[in-house]
């Protein structure tokens, strides 16, 4: 038989996005049902963000290590994966397990549920045979999925997604990564730093395809200076898996057949949330699901991942914010994404917010850039060994602020820090211009690229 019963706010998802939500509102007073079927916290702290960058820490410092040569004296440098799945399964995870965040839930004051929702209105949703209606409003945080590309052979073969690689215990001799996004290229660098033989194949014909082509083409030297081998330009046609040869894979554009001990699929991810969802909460089937309240209608929110504005953990921590302050009632800024910030941890770090070149072209600015190179700054130039890296600038000519930029190079995700300033606050360039850069540091090269962009016109 079924049951019913009430909350004041139902959240569905309990990732970065709805454990912020859920628990804020919680220790407000609100009385909040959170609908959780995974793990408590979601993506980022089990299969993503945390545990990628502690193999990428681990990595970078077996890099570090090797560029003593030349530099400061001799390294022997013996990898071991031990340290890594062991952090990544005892301070990280606690061996996938959320007891510690259920209960900083259910200690805020939050009735936590485990199970899987189903959203039957935009005031209630179903789990098992109880049903929870919410008299003051829904809030939608069910994150994203990865995407299967449709490749022949694909679907029956056991690949990975990020869960299994962040999950490996020990390495494979080799590593396919198809996607030379985010997820691939961080991964890739990493394992192959540990011995692992790695080839990304990228569908685009460059990896890093959403970010600039200088940065692209950067990451690609450093990888392939690194040993891994990168096709891109290449569409996957066929996959195949046998227990004794592991995986086989046919590419356009690459002669003969990729083999490999383990298949990374890193080729996207995509909003858990159907078109028959969006419609049964009263959203468009297509377009924008949210306003800048993060409202899909009067009393249902969605924050994080799903709102398709960036599948950041800063994203889903910046919506939380904004939806818990429209639910209490409170004044605050309306989101707006117009400098979003990112950084994909490879060595170098690339670091983005805004537009990029062609995105600013194509919403019809007067589009004006600088450049500089990282090796050409005296801090470049004194880091010498893993110096690669560079500074480019978008701006609106018209306008007089920069709409876009990249830092990519040694610590080029903190380097984006007074960048991301620069593009959220529109700081004028002439502001950028008259300030003191400290000497020698890699974000000087920010005021070598405002040259670069003033002699440019
Ligand atoms: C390998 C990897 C590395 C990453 N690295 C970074 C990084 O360095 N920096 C960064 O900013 N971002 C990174 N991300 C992205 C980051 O993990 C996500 O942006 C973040 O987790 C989004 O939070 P969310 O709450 O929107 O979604 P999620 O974390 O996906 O949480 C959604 C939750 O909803 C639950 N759920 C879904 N449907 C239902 C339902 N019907 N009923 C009940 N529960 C449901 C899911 O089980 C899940 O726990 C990375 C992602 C990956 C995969
Ligand atoms: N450092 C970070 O902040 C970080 C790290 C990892 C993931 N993330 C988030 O997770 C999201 C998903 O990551 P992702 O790397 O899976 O997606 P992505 O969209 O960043 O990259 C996917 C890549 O796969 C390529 N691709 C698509 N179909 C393909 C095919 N059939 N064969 C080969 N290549 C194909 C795309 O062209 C693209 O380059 C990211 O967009 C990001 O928002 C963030």
């Amino acid at each position: 038989m079924s049951t019913t019963e009430q909350a004041e706010v139902v959240v569905v998802g309990l990732g970065v996005a709805g454990e912020a939500v859920g628990g804020a509102l919680a220790k407000a007073g609100v009385d909040v049902v959170g609908i959780e079927e995974n793990l408590v916290g979601g993506e980022c702290p089990y299969w993503g963000c945390i545990p990628s960058k502690m193999m990428i820490r681990a990595g970078n410092l077996l890099a570090e290590a090797r560029r003593i040569p030349g530099m400061a004296g001799r390294a022997a440098v013996t990898s071991d994966w031990g340290p890594v799945a062991h952090r990544i399964r005892e301070e990280a995870t606690a061996n996938w397990d959320d007891t510690i965040a259920v209960e900083r839930f259910t200690d805020a004051g939050g009735r936590f549920v485990r199970g899987r929702a189903e959203i039957l209105g935009p005031d209630r949703v179903r789990v098992g045979d109880t049903e929870y209606v919410a008299s003051r409003g829904l809030v939608v945080s069910t994150g994203t999925e990865p995407v299967a590309p449709p490749i022949d052979g694909l679907a029956d073969t056991p690949y990975w997604t990020n869960r299994g690689a962040m999950e490996a215990e020990t390495l494979p001799a080799s590593l396919l990564v198809l996607g030379g996004g985010a997820i691939g290229l961080e991964i890739a660098q990493a394992f192959a730093r540990f011995g692992v033989e790695v080839t990304v194949v990228e569908a685009a014909d460059r990896i890093l395809p959403m970010e600039e082509p200088e940065a692209s083409e950067l990451i690609a030297g450093v990888l392939e200076a690194e040993g891994l081998t990168v096709h891109a330009g290449t569409p996957v046609r066929h996959v195949a898996y046998d227990d004794a040869t592991g995986f086989t894979v046919t590419a356009d554009g690459v002669p003969g057949e990729l083999r490999a001990e383990r298949l990374l699929v890193a080729t996207g991810r995509r909003p858990r949330l159907s078109r028959e969802i969006r419609a049964t909460l009263g959203a468009a089937p297509d377009g924008d699901l949210v306003d800048d309240r993060l409202r899909i209608t009067d009393r249902v929110w969605a924050a994080g991942d799903v709102v398709g504005k960036g599948a950041f953990t800063h994203v889903a921590t910046y919506h939380a914010d904004i939806v818990v302050r429209d639910v209490l009632g409170q004044d605050g800024p309306p989101a707006d994404h117009h400098a979003l910030p990112r950084v994909t941890f490879t060595d170098p770090e690339v670091g983005a917010v805004g537009l990029t070149e062609s995105a600013a072209r194509e919403e019809g600015l007067t589009v004006v850039t600088g450049f500089q190179q990282a090796s050409s700054t005296t801090r470049g130039w004194i880091h010498k060994a893993g110096n690669d890296g560079f500074v480019k600038l978008v701006a609106d000519a018209d306008a007089g602020y920069l709409v876009g930029a990249t830092s990519a190079g040694p610590h080029g995700g903190e380097v984006l820090g007074m960048l991301a300033l620069a593009v959220h606050a529109r700081v004028p360039l002439t502001e950028l211009e008259s300030m003191i850069y400290a000497y020698p540091t890699f974000h000087r090269g920010i005021q070598e690229a405002l040259k670069d962009l003033r002699a440019a016109g």
